[in-house]
């Protein structure tokens, strides 16, 4: 049965697998409901409508049997009038009543979940957000966050409507079943006896069905993946001409699905016809048994007539809950995950703005002691190996090797993003750990290959560097990164928005804006991964000269591809296999017969001129 939704959920819950409800799982839903507390007052008002609403909707069987015995003149209830008339206003009355106080009820409901589940969500964002690199390299941020949206819709809608419902259903249950004894125990008693026979078969039946059409889907997405990959390898279907190879892979695999789905119609319509013949069934026998009942006088027409209604609510309530229930099990599951992840280990980072200033000033001198390092997540491998060099306040040191020996390791490092396993990091001779994570990032910026923007305006961009940034010194920024001309070439100058990525700018454009951003913050290290990718002469220059620009007076760590442009550099450092294994001046290392460096430089230079 599928229920309107009543809140913001996106609806993609479908797939989230049931959790058994046990001591641990109700833990995390009592941390979860901490949430709660805020608004219970409200929640509690609502609870109270719920109970009103669903306590009046009782009165409706006696009223409807009242209602008819009055129309034969038989009325004999002290608590109904005996007067069609009244009865039937008392009953728009009540349902007058009941929707006023629905309407209250699903309102305070609503607004109890969303406000919840916002807190929710900005908690776990704030939390996500400030998790270490570690975190987000063992998962694939897309599905994590797809995960996570799923599992607060489904808390949302346990909220707004499984936990009510469970409550109405409940009360509706309980009030119907009374009635059902208070009217005819006789006929109560027939149909409880039918009852558990029933539930066991639906059960069991019920739970063999949906293994046999989940086979079926199964099944069904196998030959799906047929499709998918001949048509993603299609030049290879076409080049082996194995065209009729995979037609025939294909039918056989639809075949399948065929025979499983059919196997699971059979049972289906065995079950179909089962539980219509149960349902049927006890609709005759309720009416032929009170029939008999009315016979001998044992029972009146009103009588029966507010034991049909009862049971239909009965029944009703009897059918929601398997629904409900594992509605619950997913939404104890989801709770259990976001838990997982509000428990999840974050960065000594802090979420309000001035908890994060500037406390401890960093120079700008920098040195790797002996440094060690291998992933967390791949520890078996060691990245970077007893690596040690320093850079002097101001100097430009280069760091150059063949790709995947650990250089952007070696910038993530000074940004603090891991920590290595053995020697130190030393700013200002001090090591990394004697300052705040934030103090350490907040002066080093990093200028990285592929450059990433956000989908605001260019203004908002570049003052991503320095949020306090007011509009002078954004363009003072851009003009010094050689960006301000091309930015104002466009209608909209400053506010023109770069589009998801900054897909609508070039890469020299989203390069020199990344450098802006970077001079803004003005940073007392500054690292720069060099683009491998190369521009035009024309964007080279002006990229170049903004570079040069941003490395005055500040310690520069330039991981270089192109080695043309770290002649001029303090230090170069060649990195292999995540040795160091030379370090020296570019006049240096040139000079050394069968040094890496020199082989390296020969080897550009001869693909420039040739
Ligand atoms: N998050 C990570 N988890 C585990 N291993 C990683 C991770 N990032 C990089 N590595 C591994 O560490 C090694 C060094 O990678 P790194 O990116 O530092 O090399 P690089 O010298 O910068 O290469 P390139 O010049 O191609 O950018 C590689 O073997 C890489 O596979």
């Amino acid at each position: 049965m599928a229920r309107a939704r009543l809140n913001s959920g996106n609806g993609i819950t479908d797939e989230l697998p049931k959790t058994k409800i046990n001591k641990t799982s109700l833990r995390n839903v009592k941390k979860l409901l901490r949430y709660l507390r805020p608004y219970r007052l409200k929640f509690i008002l609502g609870l109270f409508f719920l109970f009103l609403s669903s306590i009046s909707l009782l009165a409706f069987p006696a009223l409807m049997g009242g209602m008819v015995d009055a129309a034969q003149g038989k009325q004999g209830l002290a608590f109904i009038p005996a007067s069609i008339k009244v009865i039937g206003l008392i009953a728009f009355a009540i349902l007058f009543f009941q929707s006023f106080v629905s309407f209250f009820r699903i309102r305070l409901f609503v607004e109890v979940a969303e406000k919840t589940l916002a807190d929710i969500r900005r908690d776990t964002y704030f939390n996500l957000i400030t998790l270490p690199m570690d975190f987000f390299a063992n998962r694939r941020v897309g599905e994590l966050n797809s995960r996570l949206s799923a599992d607060l819709s489904q808390i949302q809608d346990t909220m707004t409507t499984t936990f009510a419902e469970m409550i109405r259903q409940s009360i509706l249950l309980v009030g119907g079943v009374s009635f059902l004894f208070i009217v005819s125990v006789k006929l109560t008693l027939l149909n409880l006896s039918i009852l558990p026979v029933i539930v066991i078969i639906a059960v069991f039946f019920g739970k063999f069905i949906r293994n046999l059409s989940r086979k079926a889907q199964d099944k069904l997405a196998e030959s799906n993946t047929i499709v998918q990959e001949t048509l993603q390898g299609i030049s290879n279907v076409k080049a082996f001409v194995n065209e009729a190879y995979e037609a025939n892979r294909y039918q056989n695999s639809l075949k399948a699905v065929v025979q499983l789905a059919l196997r699971g119609a059979s049972y289906r319509g065995l079950f179909a016809s089962f539980i219509l013949f149960c349902i049927f069934g006890a609709v005759v026998s309720v009416i032929w048994y009170g029939s008999s009942l009315i016979a001998t006088g044992e029972l009146s027409v009103g009588n029966l007539t507010t034991y049909i209604i009862s049971s239909l609510f009965v029944a009703g309530s009897m059918g929601s809950f398997p629904e409900l229930y594992a509605n619950v099990q997913k939404a104890v599951g989801s709770t259990e995950r976001v838990i997982e992840l509000l428990e999840e280990k974050r960065e000594n980072v802090s979420i309000i703005p001035e908890e994060n200033e500037i406390k401890q000033r960093i120079k700008g001198d920098l040195a790797f002691h002996h440094v060690q390092f291998a992933y967390p997540s791949r520890s078996e491998i060691t990245v970077l190996k007893d690596i040690s060099f320093s850079a002097h306040a101001g100097e430009k040191i280069a760091i150059v090797g063949p790709s995947g020996t650990g250089k952007s390791t070696l910038a993530s490092l000074i940004l603090g993003f891991y920590q290595p396993q053995e020697g130190d990091i030393l700013f200002d001779g001090k090591k990394a750990e004697s300052y705040r994570l934030t103090d350490i990032r907040n002066q080093v910026a990093i200028v990285p290959q592929d450059v990433l923007l956000f989908g605001g305006s260019i203004r908002e961009n570049i003052a991503y560097g320095k949020l306090e940034a007011d509009a002078e010194e954004v363009i003072a920024a851009a003009k010094r990164a050689n960006a301000h001309d091309f930015i104002m070439g466009f209608p909209e100058g400053y506010d023109t928005l770069v589009g998801e990525r900054g897909v609508k700018l070039s890469g020299g454009q989203r390069q020199r804006i990344a450098i802006a951003r970077a001079l803004l913050k003005d940073p007392a290290i500054l690292i720069l991964d060099e683009a491998t990718s190369s521009l035009d002469s024309e964007s080279e220059r002006l990229v170049q000269n903004a570079l040069e620009e941003l490395m005055k007076n500040r310690t520069s760590i330039i991981i270089a591809h192109r080695l043309s442009t770290i002649r001029e550099a303090n230090k170069i450092i060649v990195i292999e296999k995540g040795r160091v294994i030379e370090c020296g001046t570019h006049s240096e290392l040139i000079q050394r017969e069968t040094g890496l460096y020199r082989y390296l430089s020969h080897l550009q230079q001869e693909k420039v001129n040739g």
